[in-house]
């Protein structure tokens, strides 16, 4: 998908809300237990309900490959099941891959030519060689990991390098990469007070904030600080939005609040 698209679409929605898929059978209601795959069938019901209010949709591979091939399965359904019904939804597989360039070329084969998504996260440790096997892809975008949501971005994110903290210099050393246009950031919603200096840095590259609702983030501080011309923000909220209810009605009540989150997020637009 084009950026073009995204942002299309965002401006048809009034929303940038991106719904995380962090399924944990633990959690999901009984009576789907029953069903040949449960984790398929309660994102599918989720997908349903939400699909007019949000933009993207972030599984995250962790949920998944802890269920082996069955996990696997499923998250295959779903992206084929987001791709072929709604097709305009941008979509991210949070899979924090990177590795030495051969290594590489296979994740990205993996997440964009085997699995179909959009876009994939991506752990910058490994540097540019790393990173650029993914950007090499037409129509794909490299989410980089900056600024993260947890306490443990304080152990090395922040920390000075020179100057300027790493993250600083993540944000700046890969505006040089090949194909850095389609590079995106993770910043974390917990962070945004840090939003400012980011966008000095990146004043137009998406930024993908989780960290929101169960991490505490707001959502208002972020699009004070964050938002562009071009609103330049997808909001993750997984765990407050798809466990809202764990009874027959999750799925209403995830739209439900789907629909507070996007109703927030129009009126900052
Ligand atoms: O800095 C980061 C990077 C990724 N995540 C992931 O986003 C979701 C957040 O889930 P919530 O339930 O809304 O807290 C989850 O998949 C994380 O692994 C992050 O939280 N922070």
């Amino acid at each position: 998908m084009q950026t073009e698209q995204l942002i299309q679409q965002i401006r048809t929605k009034k929303s940038f809300l991106c719904i995380g898929l962090d399924v944990d059978i633990k959690k999901i209601p009984n009576h789907l237990l029953k069903e040949t795959d449960p984790i398929f069938e309660f994102n599918k019901a989720i997908i349903d309900a939400t699909h007019h209010l949000a933009v993207a949709y972030k599984p995250n591979i962790a949920f998944y490959e802890a269920f082996g091939i069955k996990g696997w399965e499923a998250l295959k359904k779903t992206i084929n099941y987001i791709n072929e019904n709604y097709p305009e939804l941008f979509t991210i597989a949070d899979a924090k891959r990177g590795d030495i360039g051969n290594t590489s070329t296979m994740y990205a084969k993996a997440f964009f030519e085997d699995m179909e998504f959009d876009s994939v996260t991506i752990a910058p440790y490994m540097g540019k060689d790393s990173v650029e096997p993914f950007l090499a892809f037409k129509d794909k975008h490299t989410i980089l990991l900056a600024l993260t949501s947890n306490e443990g971005a304080f152990d090395f994110q922040t920390l000075k390098v020179g100057e300027v903290p790493l993250y600083q210099k993540v944000l700046e050393t890969s505006k040089s990469y090949k194909n850095s246009e389609n590079l995106m950031y993770v910043v974390g919603a917990t962070k945004a007070e840090y939003l400012k200096e980011i966008r000095q840095i990146v004043p137009e590259s998406f930024l993908l904030v989780p960290g929101v609702g169960a991490q505490g983030g707001s959502l208002e501080d972020v699009c004070k600080y964050g938002m562009t011309e071009n609103i330049g923000l997808l909001i993750n909220s997984s765990r407050g939005i798809i466990y809202a209810s764990n009874g027959e009605d999750f799925a209403d009540k995830a739209k439900e609040k789907a629909l507070e989150m996007q109703q927030q997020m129009a009126s900052f637009l």
